[in-house]
């Protein structure tokens, strides 16, 4: 018996797999598949800091192991198989890359970085599919990778040594496995079990589907479910958060082999009834979810807007009759909104009624303690319109808000962003929500104990300055931001006890002296500018350090190509639409940072949407 229909597909097909790993091979045959095992001699060397992201070097090596395979196996025969699989499983944790373990003593080092806290395991998988033709191999290569959170339980030097003399932990990667001995390291999963054994079984099976049984233009139930094209639910878009939001979790076919099914290319297939081979396109179902992605997020900032999460928190599920007269709406809108809504992820459908999902609980409600309702708010009132008239930023090259708001917009904080206090809270409310979230990897990205005061210039909210605070209890902090901000900044000051840590201080970083401070932070204020303003900025910056001192970048980075991070590049795209700046990649700053003096830079590719670098102040 096969559960994935598509397993059965390949029964007549040579599937190699390229992994010694006895975990994938069980698996994958548990799963019904049948296949040979070709160890991939691929060397697992690629250098990680050329990749933007720790699944974008797991994903890489996945698909070199299996490249390595896909060669040899053709020049052995002249006759390749028709499918390779390769994977590779990584542990991470901050900016740390963790694979197997060289020895003992390395597997206690990992170890003992995991205790008590929790790491992501992260497994890319290459599909390669080959065709050979006048003794030459053609390839086409599909990637995906799947995360899974792990956390550890505190753990004992005694426990952890009697564990590595077990001896499990050396052929795997973070030295642990969580289906053996290594399970009972282990306090909590979150996500995919399988992908922590080192092979995403579920995810795997889904892109065999697109692979192999892509849906037909002409299938009457595909038109009928595609009507709402489908869509990266609420849980998908959290993802993002935890790995970064890249193609629809990790989704992504290789350039110079064939485009993948779905976007572009033709896939063969077989006409209905007569049996004749016929080529048909694959349905385009991220295009036509690309072409239709405005629609799904202004479902979502409409629900917002009418406060129906607020409506439905915590409650017992009321029935779109009942939910109308309350958001004031008609019921024939409001069924349908709810619909799309429930369809999204955002809201669950039953019997009885709609209710809340545990993310529209968490994050869509107006007034939760990591709600991004005020990002959202600013979302489809400002970015929205700017949007609009992205085509004359696209052929301008400058900023929309003239379009917007007339000629009084010369200043984008100023004129635009601050222009009345309503403005400005609307602003610093979507950022508040969105810093507070995205920023809680970045205190322990690098050791920052070494620092005993630090300025975070245009904080803002504060919302940095406390994940920081709380990370570093001796550490003083100063939010250095403009006084109409400072002013506002009170809404949103902590009560816990890191608020004795944090004090504002009101200036313009253009114009004002910088408090003093041996490491400054800068938390997505160089993606506002364009490199002039930069240099004015890291100019200012550098005048107030002594060597030694630390600059801290929190900025969404791109990837040296810019190919692959699309949340940052959608965000380089916002950024010249809003304000005329722009993201940037981790050697486009290093140029920035060089002539100012800050050097020995390092980079931490975070989970989130944020990135970050420290640089030291170096004796000019
Ligand atoms: C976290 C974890 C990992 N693993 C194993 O770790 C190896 C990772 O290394 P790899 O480089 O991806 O694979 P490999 O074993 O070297 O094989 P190959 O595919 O030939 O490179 C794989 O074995 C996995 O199962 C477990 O068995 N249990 C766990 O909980």
């Amino acid at each position: 018996m096969v559960l994935c229909p598509v397993i059965g597909k390949l029964l007549h097909k040579r599937v190699v797999l390229a992994s010694a790993s006895p975990r994938r091979r069980e698996i994958l045959s548990n799963a019904g598949l049948r296949f040979e095992v070709v160890p991939s001699r691929f060397k697992e060397t690629l250098d990680k800091a050329a990749f933007a992201t720790p699944y974008g070097y797991a994903m890489e090596t996945a698909k070199q192991k299996a490249l390595e395979v896909a060669n040899r196996l053709h020049q052995k025969d002249m006759r390749a198989p028709d499918v390779v699989i390769g994977a590779d499983t990584i542990v991470t944790m901050g900016r740390l890359i963790l694979e197997k373990p060289v020895d003992k003593q390395d597997a206690y080092r990992m170890l003992s970085q995991l205790s008590g806290r929790e790491h992501s395991v992260f497994t890319g998988v290459a599909i390669v599919q080959c065709y050979s033709q006048d003794n030459q191999l053609d390839t086409r290569v599909s990637e995906f990778y799947e995360e899974t959170m792990v956390k550890f339980s505190e753990l004992s030097a005694d426990l952890l040594w009697e564990y590595i003399h077990s001896g499990e932990p050396m052929d795997k990667a973070g030295g642990y496995g969580i289906q053996a001995l290594g399970g009972m390291l282990v306090e909590a999963v979150h996500g995919d079990f399988l992908n922590v054994v080192g092979f995403p079984l579920n995810r795997f099976c889904k892109q065999l589907m697109q692979l192999y049984c892509p849906p037909r233009p002409d299938d009457p139930r595909r038109a009928e479910h595609d009507s709402i094209p489908a869509v990266d639910t609420f849980e998908d878009l959290s993802d993002v958060d935890e790995g970064g939001p890249e193609p629809a979790r990790g989704d992504a076919g290789s350039r110079p082999q064939k485009a993948e099914a779905g976007v572009a290319g033709a896939a063969p297939a077989e006409a209905e009834g007569n049996g004749t081979p016929e080529t048909l396109p694959p349905f385009p179902t991220r295009l036509l979810k690309l072409i239709n992605g405005f629609k799904t997020s202004k479902a979502l900032f409409t629900a917002c807007k009418l406060k129906v999460f607020d409506l439905l928190k915590d409650g017992a599920p009321q029935k779109a009759a009942d939910i109308a007269p309350k958001v004031d709406a008609s019921v024939c809108g409001t069924e349908r909104l709810l619909d799309a809504c429930a369809a999204l992820g955002l809201l669950e459908k039953s019997e009885q009624g709609y209710s809340n999902t545990e993310a529209a609980d968490v994050y869509l409600v107006s007034d939760g303690a990591y709600s991004l309702h005020g990002y959202v708010a600013y979302s489809s009132e400002v970015t929205w319109n700017l949007f609009t008239h992205l085509e004359v930023a696209v052929r301008d090259g400058t900023n929309q808000n003239v379009s917007l708001l007339g000629e009084t917009a010369g200043d984008v904080f100023q004129d635009v962003l601050y222009r009345s206090p309503e403005a400005r809270l609307q602003f610093m409310r979507a950022m508040h929500g969105l810093t507070k979230l995205s920023a809680r990897h970045v205190p322990a990205a690098f050791d920052l104990s070494g620092f005993s005061s630090a300025c975070d210039v245009g904080g803002c909210t504060g919302a940095l300055a406390q994940e920081l605070a709380r990370e570093y209890p001796r550490l003083q902090v100063t939010v250095f931001d403009l006084p109409e901000v400072i002013e506002l900044a009170a809404h949103f000051r902590p009560a816990g006890p890191q608020a004795a840590q944090i004090r504002f201080a009101a200036g313009d970083f253009f114009r004002d002296p910088l408090p003093p401070a041996d490491l400054y932070v800068l938390c997505q204020i160089l993606h506002d500018w364009a490199d002039e303003k930069v240099h004015q900025i890291l100019g200012s910056i550098a005048q107030r350090c002594k060597p030694g001192a630390g600059l801290l970048l929190v900025e969404m980075l791109l990837d040296e190509e810019k190919r692959e991070a699309r949340v940052g590049l959608m965000q380089s795209l916002n950024m010249l639409v809003q304000t005329g700046g722009r993201e940037r990649s981790p050697s486009e700053y290093r140029r920035l940072l060089e002539p100012h003096g800050f050097r020995q830079v390092q980079v931490a590719h975070l989970r989130g949407i944020l990135d970050a670098m420290l640089a030291t102040r170096v004796a000019p």
